[in-house]
C-alpha cells in the first residue's frame, strides 16, 4: 500500500474539485486531486459544454451531424483547460481511480492511502429516475448519452420540463424531431411564471409538445421504442425517452460512515462554510446538496479555499447568485423571483418593470418579446428575471447589484450607450424613481419656487 501525506486530498475533478485544485495549489498547497472518470466532471463532458454547443448548432441550422461534431470539438477545445497535464502543470498531484475514505483523515485509491489535513469531496451528481413502473426495464437516455447519439430520435419523449428538459426539447425540436414533454407540474417551476410562459410560448411556437400537469405511470418498451402511460390513461409513444427529473447527489460508494461525514437526502450535510459533520473535510458543488451550477461550485470553491488556506472563516452566501436557462427566449435569475420577494417583504416589496418592446435597439432588431422585472425592498434590488434575448448576459449587472448590495440609484445613476439592449435595466431603475420626482408634489413646489430667483 503506497502512502501519500499532503495538505488537501480532494474526490472529483469537476466544477467544483477543479477550482479548489487550482487555487490552492497556485497558493502553495500540497494538492492531491482524484478523479474516477473523465476530468472536468458533468459540467465539461455531459452538461453545461454540450447543451450550449448543442443549443447553438441546433440554431445555426446545420443538420443533425454537423451539431454533434460541434458538440465533440466544442468539449475538446475546452478540455486542456481541464486535463492532468494542465493541473501537473500547477503542481497538483492527479490520482486516477475512484476514491473511498478510509478514515476520518484519509481516503484509499486503487491501493494508494492519502492521508490529508482537509479533504473536500466535489464527487458531483448523477440523474435521478424517478420511480415509474417498467422505467428501468426499457432503454433511456439521460444527458450521460444524449449528447452521443448517431440516430435522431423520432420522436423524442422528455421525461420532466426542468432546465435540461426545456433545453434538450428545444435544441431537437431544431434539430428536426417531433418532441413531447411530460412534467407532472409545471415545467420551470421555480421560475416566475409569466417569464416561464414566454419560454413555453415560444417552444410550442416551434412545435414541441407540452404535456404538464400529466404524471407518467408506467412505461414499457415496444419493437423500436417505448411508451409512456400517462395518468389519464393516453399512450405516448416515441423511439428515445430522455429522463431529465432531477439529480441524485453521489455519496453512496464513499464510505462516508469511516469519516464520520453525515448525509441528509440532498447530498452531504454541511454547514454555511461548507464543512461536514467532521470539520476536516468539507463538500462542495452538486454533492453538497444546494443550487446546482458550476458557477455554484467554483463560487463555493472559493470560499473553501480561504478557509482551508488562510483559517478565515468564510461563509457561503445564496441570495446573489444567478441561474440561465438557455432556451431562446433566455430565462434568467438573481435574488428572489417576485413571488419568493413578496413572501419575504410582503407590502415593503416594491417591483418595476421594462419591456423589451419599448427598447430602440430590440425594435430595431426586431427582438422585442421579453422584460425585466426588478424585486426592490428598500431601495435596494433583492431580486431581478429577465427572459429575452441574452438574458443570460445582462443578468450579470443584477448579480453585481446584489452581491455589492448596490442602491437602485447605483443602476440609475449609470449612462448606458444608445442603442443597447442594456438600457433595459436603467430604464426599470428609472422607473423605481419617476413616480418620486414626477408624481411627487413637494418635487413641483420646491422647481417652482427655484424657478422665481434664478435669473
Ligand atoms: C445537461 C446539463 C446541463 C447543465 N447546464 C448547466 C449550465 O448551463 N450552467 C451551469 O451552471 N450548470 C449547468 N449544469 C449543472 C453543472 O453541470 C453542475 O452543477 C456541475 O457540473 C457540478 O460540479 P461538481 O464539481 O459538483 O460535479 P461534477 O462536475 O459532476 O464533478 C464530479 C466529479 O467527481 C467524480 N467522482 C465522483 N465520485 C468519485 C469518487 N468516489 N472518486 C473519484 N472521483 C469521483 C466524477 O467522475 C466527476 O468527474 C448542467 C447539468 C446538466 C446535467
Ligand atoms: N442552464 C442551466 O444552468 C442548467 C441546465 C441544465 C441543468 N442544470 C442543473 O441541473 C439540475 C438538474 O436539472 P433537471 O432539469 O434534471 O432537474 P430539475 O429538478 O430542475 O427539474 C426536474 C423536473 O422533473 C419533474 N419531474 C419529477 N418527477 C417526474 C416524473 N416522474 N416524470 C416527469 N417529470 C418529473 C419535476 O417536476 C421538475 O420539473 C438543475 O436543477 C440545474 O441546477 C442547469
Amino acid at each position: 500500500m503506497n502512502r501519500i501525506d499532503t495538505d488537501i486530498c480532494i474526490i472529483g475533478a469537476g466544477s467544483g474539485g477543479l477550482s479548489v485544485a487550482a487555487g490552492a495549489a497556485q497558493m502553495g498547497a500540497r494538492v492531491v486531486l482524484i478523479e474516477a472518470g473523465a476530468m472536468g466532471g458533468d459540467c465539461l463532458n455531459a452538461g453545461c459544454v454540450p447543451s450550449k454547443a448543442l443549443l447553438h448548432a441546433a440554431a445555426s441550422d446545420m443538420g443533425w451531424d454537423a451539431a454533434h461534431e460541434h458538440v465533440r470539438a466544442t468539449i475538446a477545445a475546452i478540455a486542456p483547460h481541464d486535463s492532468v497535464e494542465r493541473f501537473e502543470g500547477l503542481g497538483v498531484r492527479v490520482i486516477r481511480g475512484f476514491a473511498r475514505f478510509s478514515g476520518p483523515r484519509e481516503v484509499t485509491v486503487d491501493g494508494t492511502t492519502v492521508r490529508a489535513r482537509r479533504i473536500v469531496i466535489a464527487t458531483g451528481s448523477r440523474p435521478r429516475l424517478p420511480d415509474v413502473p417498467g422505467l428501468t426495464e426499457v432503454p433511456l437516455l439521460t444527458n450521460e448519452t444524449i449528447f452521443d447519439l448517431a440516430e435522431r430520435p423520432e420522436p423524442l419523449l422528455i421525461l420532466g420540463g426542468g432546465p435540461i428538459g426545456m433545453e434538450m426539447a428545444q435544441a431537437h425540436r431544431r434539430l428536426g424531431c417531433d418532441v413531447t414533454v411530460i412534467e407532472p407540474a409545471c415545467v420551470l417551476g421555480r421560475d416566475d411564471p409569466e417569464a416561464v410562459a414566454l419560454v413555453t410560448a415560444s417552444l410550442e411556437a416551434e412545435g414541441v409538445a407540452f404535456e404538464e400537469g400529466a404524471v407518467p405511470v408506467r412505461v414499457s418498451g415496444t419493437d423500436g421504442g417505448v411508451e409512456v402511460v400517462l395518468d389519464d390513461g393516453r399512450t405516448l409513444t416515441g423511439s428515445h425517452l430522455l429522463v431529465a427529473t432531477g439529480r441524485v447527489a453521489s455519496v453512496e460508494e464513499l464510505d462516508l460512515d469511516k469519516a464520520g461525514v453525515e448525509t441528509t437526502p440532498a447530498g452531504v450535510k454541511v454547514d454555511a462554510r461548507l464543512r461536514s459533520s467532521n470539520r476536516r473535510v468539507y463538500a462542495i458543488g452538486d454533492v453538497a446538496g444546494g443550487m446546482q451550477f458550476t458557477h455554484v461550485a467554483g463560487y463555493q470553491a472559493g470560499v473553501i479555499v480561504r478557509s482551508m488556506l488562510f483559517g478565515l472563516p468564510a461563509k457561503a452566501r445564496t441570495a446573489h447568485i444567478p441561474r440561465v436557462t438557455y432556451t431562446a427566449p433566455e430565462l434568467a435569475q438573481v435574488g428572489l423571483t417576485e413571488a419568493e420577494a413578496r413572501a419575504a417583504h410582503g407590502a415593503a416589496l416594491e417591483v418595476v418593470r421594462a419591456d423589451f418592446a419599448g427598447n430602440d435597439r430590440a425594435v430595431a432588431t426586431e427582438n422585442t418579446e421579453g422584460f425585466l422585472k426588478v424585486m426592490i425592498h428598500k431601495g435596494r434590488p433583492v431580486g431581478a428575471t429577465m427572459v429575452g434575448p441574452g438574458a443570460g448576459e445582462q443578468i450579470t449587472l443584477w448579480a453585481l447589484a446584489l452581491s455589492a448590495r448596490l442602491k437602485m440609484s447605483a443602476i440609475a445613476g449609470m449612462v448606458a450607450p444608445y442603442p443597447t439592449m442594456a438600457e433595459i435595466s436603467k430604464r426599470a431603475a428609472g422607473t423605481y424613481f419617476s413616480p418620486r420626482l414626477f408624481d411627487n408634489p413637494n418635487v413641483k413646489r420646491l422647481v417652482r419656487a427655484v424657478q422665481r430667483f434664478v435669473p
